[in-house]
């Protein structure tokens, strides 16, 4: 370009007075604005609710809303695609249809993870399988999975069991002590996440964590609600924040987020502190047991065994196991204290659905101690139809995560199971979206859809599992009882085998011994604050809250 062209457009700005600049200014901005519009595949059809606030749009009231009445009154008012309003008027699709899901969650390349939902992964979790994108997901992906087999998961079984008589036990010692033998009331989410640490630390790393026992151990403290106090409740302020991250270079937001003095990541660092100091003294461990030949392991002991026989390429560096154990340390323990709470609660909440699963767990339990055994084997809990059925059931009915948010680098198209019908009229039997669209593949959405599991999708009835149609639909979806509680595809939960194994043990465990109902006048909701949090109604300032009331059912 022409030196004195340059000189000269500068002059021509530096003698415009403010009224001519503004002039200007709101002319680039329109003339953008409708090239942008006219130029940009428009969502502006999809059905949806009418934006309540162009600076932030719906997520204030998406935080606030019960769990799954807004997926159902979603279903119920707009269908399967719903077009909602993030900050600054930007577009947002949340889905329960199943092709649409599908095709999102098989395009692993193409549909990504945001920079700002990266950068949570990289504090909370390090830069382990849930941070990591494209082939450095992939040769992650590949050293983790031996160690999650069926019989890998199965293995773990007998320290399921240990943990789950340690909280029977406990129990038994609060019964005693604080109710008299009787009826006791406890707030079932806090004892939940205890025991579920501890057996993701057995389970997983062969490690103490004492939660049940209430060591004094700072790693054990700092997992304490780690979620929840880290994103349970932000401020629509924060919540602008986090979604503007995206406009931000991926440095500078993990530079805001590595040096933020905010308490919420100040509690994620510590916890980062407390964990490489643990998984270092782990993994040192594991190599030297290497020696001994064991039956029967641990994931991380499988992991560092199986990566030691990778090639150079494939191999996880030190730091990247490190990284491994705090992201599973943590996904591996509220996931699964949230399905055993809420699978407790429904149970709770349906006296007869409880009976009839007691009954068919004791049976078991008298066969297993006929043949000499005290606990039952994997093949024992197999072979309980209706114990399975629950266990489906409250995956379905409350998946721990309540979404799985995408971002799509380039124009594409999703196919969708049912034609859409847009604002306009216009039917629309695949929806084109453009680039840069964030999309909430809704767990909740579709394990409640009608389509695929019929018009009583909303009610937790166990026997749904039982009757032939189950798990027959046009687009098998999930891992697990096509479920979108583990995801799918690529990117699905690498846990669930470890996952059903632990909720299984659980939930004949707890059953056997104790009945559970809800305390009189003490009614839960559950906010969906991207986490789900049960609340007592009218007392919401206590904040996490899931009261249930105890009864032991055998001696003590
Ligand atoms: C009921 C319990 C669980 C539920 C509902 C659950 C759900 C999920 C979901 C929805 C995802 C996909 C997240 C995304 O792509 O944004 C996921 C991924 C993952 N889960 Fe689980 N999970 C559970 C238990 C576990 C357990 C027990 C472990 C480990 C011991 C585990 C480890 C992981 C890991 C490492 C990933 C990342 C996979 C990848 O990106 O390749 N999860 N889980």
């Amino acid at each position: 370009m022409p030196h004195h062209f340059v000189e000269r457009t500068l002059q021509l700005f530096w003698d415009m007075d403010y009224k001519q600049l503004a002039a200007f200014g709101g002319a680039v901005a329109v003339t953008y604005t409708v090239y942008w519009r006219y130029t940009r595949i428009s969502l502006d059809d999809v059905p949806g609710p009418d934006n309540p606030s162009f600076l932030h749009g719906h997520q204030p009231f998406l935080q606030d809303a019960e769990a799954g009445e807004l997926e159902n009154h979603y279903l119920t008012t707009y269908g399967s695609i719903v077009r909602w309003k993030g900050p600054l008027g930007e577009d947002r699709l949340w889905i329960a249809d199943p092709k649409a899901i599908f095709r999102i969650l098989h395009s692993v390349d193409l549909w990504v993870k945001t920079a700002a939902h990266r950068e949570i992964h990289a504090v909370l979790l390090d830069r382990g399988l849930l941070w990591a994108e494209g082939d450095a997901h992939r040769r992650q992906r590949k050293a983790l999975t031996p160690a999650f087999g069926l019989s890998e998961s199965r293995a773990l079984m007998p320290r399921f069991f240990l943990v789950a008589n340690k909280l029977v036990d406990k129990w038994k010692d609060v019964v005693m002590s604080e109710g008299s033998g009787g009826p006791h009331t406890l707030d079932i989410q806090l004892w939940m996440g205890k025991a579920t640490l501890d057996a993701i630390g057995i389970g997983a790393f062969d490690y103490e964590f004492g939660a049940l026992d209430n060591l004094d151990n700072p790693l054990t403290k700092s997992y304490t609600d780690i979620v929840y106090s880290t994103f349970g409740a932000p401020t629509n302020g924060q919540l602008l924040f986090m979604n503007l991250c995206r406009y931000l270079p991926a440095g500078v937001v993990r530079y805001m987020f590595e040096t933020g003095s905010d308490p919420a990541l100040q509690k994620a660092r510590q916890n980062r502190v407390h964990a490489h100091r643990v998984a270092r003294e782990l993994i040192d461990q594991k190599r030297q047991e290497m020696v001994v030949e064991q039956t029967e392991k641990d994931i991380l002991s499988l992991l560092v065994k199986a990566n030691d026989t990778q090639d150079e390429e494939s191999k996880l560096r030190d730091d990247e196991i490190i990284a491994q154990v705090r992201t599973l340390m943590l996904a591996g323990h509220e996931t699964v204290a949230k399905t055993l709470m809420f699978g407790l609660w429904e149970l709770a909440k349906q006296p007869e659905i409880q009976r009839r699963l007691r009954e068919e767990i004791t049976e078991a339990y008298e066969a297993a101690r006929t043949r000499g055994g005290d606990d039952l084997t994997p093949g024992d809990i197999d072979n309980l139809p209706f114990t399975n059925a629950v266990i489906k059931e409250t995956l379905r009915r409350h998946a721990a995560a309540i979404e799985i948010q995408r971002v799509t680098w380039e124009d594409n198209v999703l196919p969708l199971t049912r034609p859409m019908v847009g604002r306009s009229g216009k039917t629309y039997h695949s929806l084109p979206v453009p680039k840069g669209t964030i999309v909430y593949a809704s767990c909740w959405g579709y394990n409640l859809n009608p389509d695929v599991w019929g018009p009583d999708a909303m009610a937790f009835r166990p026997e749904r599992w039982l009757e032939s149609s189950s798990e027959k639909t046009e687009t098998p979806l999930g891992m697990y009882g096509n479920l979108l509680t583990f995801s799918a595809g690529g990117r699905s939960c690498i846990g669930w085998r470890f996952a059903v194994a632990e909720i299984q043990a659980f939930l004949v465990t707890l059953i056997r011994e104790f009945s559970f109902s809800i305390p009189e006048g003490r009614n839960i909701r559950i906010a969906r604050p991207g986490i789900l949090v049960p609340m007592v109604i009218g007392e919401e300032g206590k904040g996490l809250q899931l009261p249930l009331t105890i009864t032991p059912v055998r001696d003590l």
